[in-house]
């Protein structure tokens, strides 16, 4: 017999939202203020973090204190155990054939993962659920037989993978015109206990991709999504009727600004894609949230995966709870207020919650009850009906005048709605054009390196691995120039949805008799999103000129650097008609070890010519500042030589650096230069004790994540040059020591891929650094020119 499906009864049910806090983190005690205040169990307020506002700028309402309430809340010294106790029912609904969905919300280390799938002592709200599910079936007295199932995926880089298969390969979503969204090919196992479950999300949990980054050590780089399906088999007289209920535990990855991080290469792209996810999502929250009114708002449900597959958790047949994490330290003030907004908002989303009944041998005697409680149903609405056209058709007039007020104030808030989309679509679009920016530098760099390889057996390797990350780069810069038209797209349907609002209102406004103060009304609305737009504008703008500066900055220091007095720099930066503002020479000395803000090479200034480095005062350094705007290397002499600099306008994707081949080094009998690869913040420097001033240091490095990693010593020294002027290549003689592996293993903590750890193993040479397009002014290359060598090594690798 056909399987039918029996009329479901809708229900509407609200999202119910719950906020947690979690305690402040060690480090955070140190250095940061606890902003959170739990007023009760449903109100929270957060703090201005601002200390120094006083009385009146609080009477004034000029401090940034926020307040908010939502369906739960709970304080630093709530446990995931309490959390669950609010959310118990909802799960317990799957049992009886309903859908559910639990997502935790929040940036970065604000304690996602914690919630969802907690500690040994604090078992996370995944454990907790299937618990509850497994209890509930041993407790259940009826006939009714059970059958669970569990899958496990994860959303990585915009790709699905089983996280319950060893090597999962890519998987596609698919639309089921019954089953709604599904993973075509993903695994679903049956389980008969929760330890079972328990042990297959260890398992997924250990493949699921992670990254130490500056705000998390462990941060979740995907999302993941835990699905439990619960059938029920009901035997009766009649009919056996399956109850099918689903329900969803999802972790979204951190979301962090690349502005705020040092993350670079893969961490920069997966933190672009994740941002992009959770973007969608956002978008998908704010059209929801609007939705409820009036039915305008359209839910892009389609930008990304992630909100596809958390489709019918956010509108459709699914009882759903958000817990929005929030940390409670002053420095995430903005991120916990970002988060509240998008919680504050998640309050007005409404499901459609019905029974998911499946039947086999139906009777006909069902049958005829159907169409009974059909009937009944018909007549209830036509009842409904009739007394609305009776409460419209009283005080027309009266009526019309507060229908046309609410009318207003509903397209006002569309207009606000619609203001705040295209914000973040705009955002979103300034991001990925940024990325794909740095995705074409870098592109630019290989093929430079690639044009500059001779292919030999020895280097062939290492021109492979550039060829294959040069696909990869292409195929970003393809991904993100589809993500960037959809966008496009989406502000183009934004664009035209804000004129039919802008005729709409101008309609009502026509249409009503009180013109003049709705005309008012509406122009200081429209004002008000025209002032957010403004601010917004003006934020990215700022940014770029805070970048432009930056840039400036530092390549006025670095001018410094090599010797050129302060005069003769202005007299060039004049003749350049470039204006130099703010720029101070600190007369601080250079303490090794300690955190250097970017603008580092201020402390390598001719102001203190001799510095003490480590308490030598004849050590010499080089640094390069990866994933800035710029970066440089600098060298200082006791004695005959004169400070050096060698700088490279840098677009946070370079690949290499290079050494000292400096004729100045040659005055220097007994010191090398130190060399380190860094970011400004976590500079390492290593030091050498014996230096031949005929041997030439080098290194290579991938751009990809290096945050520390100090290199220099023998492991990268060859006696003799083994590139000159972009033709010669000669083989390193010098047994190299374990530098190299560690500059490997920096490399691998830090994330590079593994094919690209291998290419320091073999001997090879990229300049390009004499190539006067990658200095950011002319007179700068020709000081530069010295610097024309290369990096080869490290004989102690595979390959080598
Ligand atoms: N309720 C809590 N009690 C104690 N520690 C917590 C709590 N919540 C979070 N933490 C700690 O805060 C840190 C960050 O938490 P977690 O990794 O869960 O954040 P996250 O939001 O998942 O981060 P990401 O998005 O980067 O993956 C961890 O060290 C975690 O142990």
């Amino acid at each position: 017999m056909p399987s039918i499906k029996a009329p479901a009864s809708k229900q509407t049910a609200t999202l119910s939202v719950a906020v947690k806090c979690r305690p402040l983190t060690e480090g955070e005690k140190r250095r940061s203020r606890h902003i959170i205040q739990v007023t009760d169990e449903k109100g929270l307020v957060v703090l201005d973090p601002d200390l120094s506002k006083d009385y009146l700028d609080r009477i004034q309402n000029r401090t940034k204190e926020r307040r908010y309430s939502f369906d739960h809340v709970f304080g630093p010294e709530c446990t995931n155990g309490d959390v669950y106790r609010n959310i118990s029912s909802t799960i317990a609904g799957v049992v009886h054939g309903l859908n559910a969905t639990v997502f935790a919300y929040g940036s970065t280390g604000s304690g996602k993962t914690y919630t969802m799938v907690g500690t040994r002592n604090d078992p996370g709200l995944m454990v907790l659920s299937l618990h509850t599910i497994f209890d509930l079936i041993k407790e259940d007295k009826s006939s009714d037989t059970f059958e669970v199932a569990c899958s496990y995926l994860e959303v990585y880089n915009e790709v699905i993978y089983d996280l319950l298969e060893k090597s999962s390969g890519h998987l596609e979503l698919r639309e089921d015109p019954v089953n709604g969204i599904i993973v075509a090919g993903l695994r679903s196992i049956k389980v008969h206990s929760a330890d079972r479950i328990l042990e297959l999300l260890n398992v997924g949990n250990s493949r699921r991709k992670t990254e130490s980054t500056e705000a998390n050590a462990t941060s979740s780089r995907s999302h993941a999504v835990l699905e439990i399906t619960v059938k029920r088999k009901q035997k009766n007289q009649y009919k056996s009727q399956v109850l099918r209920g689903k329900l969803a535990l999802v972790d979204l990855a951190g979301s962090e600004r690349a502005s705020e991080t040092n993350n670079g290469g893969q961490k920069l792209r997966d933190g672009a894609n994740i941002n992009k996810s959770l973007l969608a999502l956002a978008n998908c929250i704010n059209a929801l949230g609007k939705h409820q009114k009036k039915g305008l708002a359209y839910v892009p449900y389609r930008n990304s995966k992630l909100t596809r597959i958390l489709k019918d958790g956010l509108s459709g047949n699914s009882r759903t709870v958000m817990v929005a994490t929030i940390s409670p330290a002053d420095d995430q003030y903005h991120h916990t207020v970002n988060t509240l907004k998008y919680a504050d908002r998640a309050k007005e989303i409404k499901t459609h919650i019905h029974k998911n009944i499946g039947t086999v041998d139906t009777h006909v005697e069902d049958y005829q009850r159907m169409i009974e409680n059909l009937q009944v149903e018909v007549c209830q609405l036509r009842k409904e009906l009739a007394k609305k056209d009776f409460q419209l058709s009283v005080k027309p007039f009266e009526k019309a005048a507060d229908d046309e007020l609410s009318w207003l104030n509903i397209l006002s808030h569309e207009t606000s709605e619609n203001v705040q989309e295209r914000i973040n679509l705009q955002k979103a679009l300034f991001e990925l054009e940024e990325t794909n920016l740095r995705n074409r530098i870098e592109l630019q760099h290989l093929d430079d390196a690639i044009a500059k390889q001779q292919v030999t057996e020895k280097n062939g390797t290492i021109v492979q691995a550039f060829r294959s990350r040069r696909q990869v780069i292409l195929d970003n810069i393809r991904d993100n120039d589809e993500a960037g038209a959809t966008y496009k797209k989406d502000i183009e349907e934004n664009e035209k949805r804000r004129c039919q609002l802008q005729n709409m209102i101008e309609e009502a406004i026509s249409n009503n008799g009180n013109k003049t103060y709705l005309h008012i009304l509406s122009q200081y609305r429209l004002l008000g999103m025209a002032n957010t737009e403004l601010q917004f504008e003006m934020a990215m703008r700022d940014q770029v000129i805070h970048n432009q500066r930056e840039a400036l900055r530092n390549l006025w220091n670095m001018l410094l650097g090599l010797g050129l007095k302060q005069k003769q720099i202005m007299d060039l930066a004049a003749r350049q008609g470039v204006t130099i503002e703010d720029w101070t020479v600190p007369n601080s000395s250079i303490s090794i070890g300690t955190k250097h803000s970017p603008s580092f090479a201020h402390e390598l200034s001719p102001s203190m010519p001799y510095p003490v480095v480590n308490g030598n005062p004849h050590t010499s350094m080089a640094c390069v500042f990866q994933h800035h705007q710029d970066f440089c290397s600098t060298s200082y002499f006791k004695g005959h030589c004169d400070t050096q600099t060698v700088c490279r306008q840098e677009s946070r994707s370079s690949y290499y650096l290079l050494s000292h081949d400096n004729p100045h080094l040659k005055h220097c009998t007994s010191r090398k230069p130190e060399t380190c690869f860094a970011t400004p913040e976590k500079l390492v420097i290593d030091k050498c004790s014996s230096y031949s001033p005929t041997e030439t240091e080098a290194c290579v490095c991938h751009e990809a994540s290096f945050t520390s990693a100090s290199c220099g010593n023998g492991g990268h020294q060859a006696k003799e040059p083994c590139f000159e002027n972009g033709q010669k290549q000669q083989e390193d003689s010098t047994p190299g020591p374990d530098n190299c592996h560690e500059c490997e293993e920096s490399a691998r903590h830090a994330g590079m891929p593994q094919s690209l750890l291998r290419i320091p193993s073999t001997k090879f040479v990229i300049s390009g650094v004499t190539n006067s397009h990658n200095y950011c002014c002319p007179e700068l290359s020709k000081i530069q020119s010295p610097y024309k060598k290369v990096v080869p090594r490290s004989s102690n690798l595979p390959g080598s």
